[in-house]
């Protein structure tokens, strides 16, 4: 690939205890690109996104962000250097409504003494926003910006999470099972959203179990096992028997998967 990757990571290790999670995993996330993380159960996926993401600090190895190295002490510091992460469990507040979920952490305080020192909210900036961001990424068939959390759809809900990565990740997001808990047609929507956030120029990684999906959206696929990165494929050379296949142990990837 001519383009330098715009996040790597390498020799990545993270123990808990006795188990080994990450074992040396190296990763490369290009530009751009949609790249699929996929893996069986318990082959350090999480550990590693958690390690990019902030959530862990791994005990070896060395994250760079666009080249330079970055030492990231949790999920604030990484979505600070514009890594922005969409959980499995949402981390979305049902109570509240769609326009405080997006500003959730980081609300628009109104200008002047009344923002500076009453910490007052601006309201209409960030309802303007959270419609504007929503509304880009065709996601307006929310009808109410202040309508609770808790009474939107699984996909809705997904929705807002995805907006709210995209509309603050400035450099990478990052997206963990994001149609796991999903319906068919609320799957399809999520798809079509990292396509929209793709087409908009952000680089996604995408860690899921669902293969369908993965070949369906990705650009490329790194297969992690037992620790570490495998192989990186390519969706249009490989088949999806292939992909479990060397996930599971079952194959050996091409040497030129494993150099990738
Ligand atoms: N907080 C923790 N404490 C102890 N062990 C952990 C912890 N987090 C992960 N592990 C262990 O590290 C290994 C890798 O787990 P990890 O969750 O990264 O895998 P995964 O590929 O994401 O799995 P899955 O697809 O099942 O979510 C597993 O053996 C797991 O039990």
């Amino acid at each position: 690939m001519a383009q330098e990757p715009i996040l790597t990571a390498r020799g990545l290790v993270k123990r808990y205890g006795r188990v080994t999670a990450l074992d040396h995993a190296d990763f490369d996330l290009y530009p751009g690109e949609i790249l699929a993380v996929i893996g069986d159960n318990g082959a350090g996926k999480s550990s590693m996104i958690k390690a990019i993401s902030g959530a862990v600090t791994p005990d070896e190895g060395e994250i760079r962000l666009e080249g330079q190295p970055v030492h990231f002490r949790s999920p604030m510091d990484a979505r600070a250097a514009g890594i922005e992460t969409v959980y499995q469990n949402l981390a979305l507040s049902p109570a509240l409504s769609i326009a405080d979920n997006m500003f959730l952490g980081r609300e628009i305080r109104k200008p002047g003494l009344f923002g500076k020192l009453f910490r007052t909210l601006d309201r209409s900036a960030m309802e303007k926003m959270a419609r504007s961001k929503l509304s880009e990424l065709g996601l307006m068939t929310i009808q109410n910006i202040n309508q609770a959390v808790e009474t939107l759809s699984g996909g809705q809900r997904q929705g807002v999470a995805v907006a709210r990565a995209a509309a603050f990740g400035s450099k990478v997001v990052i997206m963990d099972e994001p149609t796991a808990a999903l319906g068919v047609k609320e799957s399809r929507r999520v798809l079509e959203l990292i396509l929209d956030v793709r087409r908009r120029g952000l680089p996604i990684v995408l860690i899921s179990h669902n293969m369908p999906h993965v070949f369906e959206v990705a650009d490329r696929i790194h297969i992690h096992r037992l620790g570490r990165r495998l192989c990186v494929i390519n969706p249009k050379e490989h088949t999806m028997s292939d992909a479990v296949a060397f996930m599971t142990g079952a194959k050996t990837p091409p040497g030129e998967a494993i150099a990738a």
